[in-house]
């Protein structure tokens, strides 16, 4: 059911039972970070872009800081197509030759980067975009990737052009802005110490900054309910042994891995929980974040 419809029945005094019940949550997190991977879905769909844009605004005024890192895989693929470039993936990750690479830090830097800013702002809240590149935030290397091909006996090396990995953070424009009640909103683009721009998958991005912040959350929004069981039911709580073990057994496949690693990876790098969530969801950051139930699969080191 919808919020709004499902407020139209519900009695005044169920009203007050939803706020009251995120209070525990707005104190426990009162001064706290939180990482926000924002993509998919909710990044297409004008209802969606909203009611994200008024979860993060309302998390900043209750006293939350809500660090936004962002995709825009779709974004890039639509404006190559235009451009008559296709795109070729390995592992999931975008072959990126340096034509490619402008387009991507034109979409990512440029377009989409402002459109969540300008969002933010429209519903109150005082967003700034930066790329990996401003305040020398993201600091990249060039991916090394083998593939073993059909009937190959030796694997081959995969030049990825631009792809890169997170080489270090240095978080300080960031704290700053945090500190000053900005939102920070970051587009996934790490420099490499040779000077060139490298496109980073945006989820290494979020878990290296939760890591590096010392968020207490990592959320990473996606197009399922979470993680699910193999008759496709929601796992709402696992321990990193868990994970391993649903790995192991091919109940986690596909893109839900390198997914799950930036997660498990930003917990065992000292951030306290990170939450896998549905980005098709109306408000699915303020449902995870300050009720009782939450709405994905909460991940937890224990
Ligand atoms: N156990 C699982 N639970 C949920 N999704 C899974 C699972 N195993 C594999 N997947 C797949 O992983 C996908 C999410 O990864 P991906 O498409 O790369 O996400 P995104 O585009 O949001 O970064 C899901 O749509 C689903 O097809
Ligand atoms: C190397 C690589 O593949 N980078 C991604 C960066 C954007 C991204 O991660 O967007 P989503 O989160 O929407 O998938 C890309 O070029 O599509």
């Amino acid at each position: 059911m919808k919020l709004q419809s499902a407020l139209e029945t519900a009695s005044a005094s169920q009203i007050a039972h939803v706020l009251i019940e995120a209070l525990p949550y707005i104190k426990r997190f009162k001064g706290k970070t939180l990482v926000v991977k924002y993509g998919g879905n909710a990044m297409t769909d004008e209802r969606l872009k909203q009611s994200f844009a008024r979860d993060i605004v309302l998390l900043k005024l209750v006293g939350i800081n809500p660090v936004v890192v962002h995709g825009g895989g779709p974004q890039i693929g639509n404006l190559l197509q235009r451009l008559g470039k296709t795109s070729e993936f390995v592992q999931g990750m975008r072959v990126t030759d340096a034509e490619t690479m402008d387009v991507v830090e034109m979409v990512l830097g440029g377009l989409v980067n402002k459109e969540i800013v300008n969002l933010i702002n429209q519903h109150g809240g005082r967003a700034v975009g930066l790329t990996g590149k401003d305040g020398d935030l993201v600091r990249a290397e060039k991916i090394a990737l083998t593939q073993l091909a059909p009937g190959a006996d030796e694997p081959e090396i995969i030049d990825m052009g631009h792809v890169g990995r997170v080489k270090s953070i240095d978080p300080r424009v960031v704290d700053t802005l945090v500190r000053g009640d900005f939102i920070p909103v970051i587009a996934p683009i790490g420099v490499g110490d040779d000077g060139f721009s490298y496109n980073i998958n945006a989820d290494l991005v979020a878990g290296k900054m939760a890591e590096v912040l010392k968020a207490e959350k990592l959320m990473l929004l996606t197009n399922t309910a979470g993680i699910l069981d193999k008759q496709g039911g929601l796992l709402t709580g696992l321990s990193l042994a868990e994970v391993e073990d649903l790995i192991t057994d091919g109940t986690i496949s596909g893109g839900m891995i390198p997914k799950v690693r930036c997660a498990t990876d930003a917990l065992n790098g000292g951030v306290a929980s990170a939450h896998i969530i549905d980005g098709r969801v109306d408000h699915a950051v303020l449902l995870e974040l300050l009720t009782d139930r939450g709405i994905g699969t909460l991940l937890l080191r224990r």
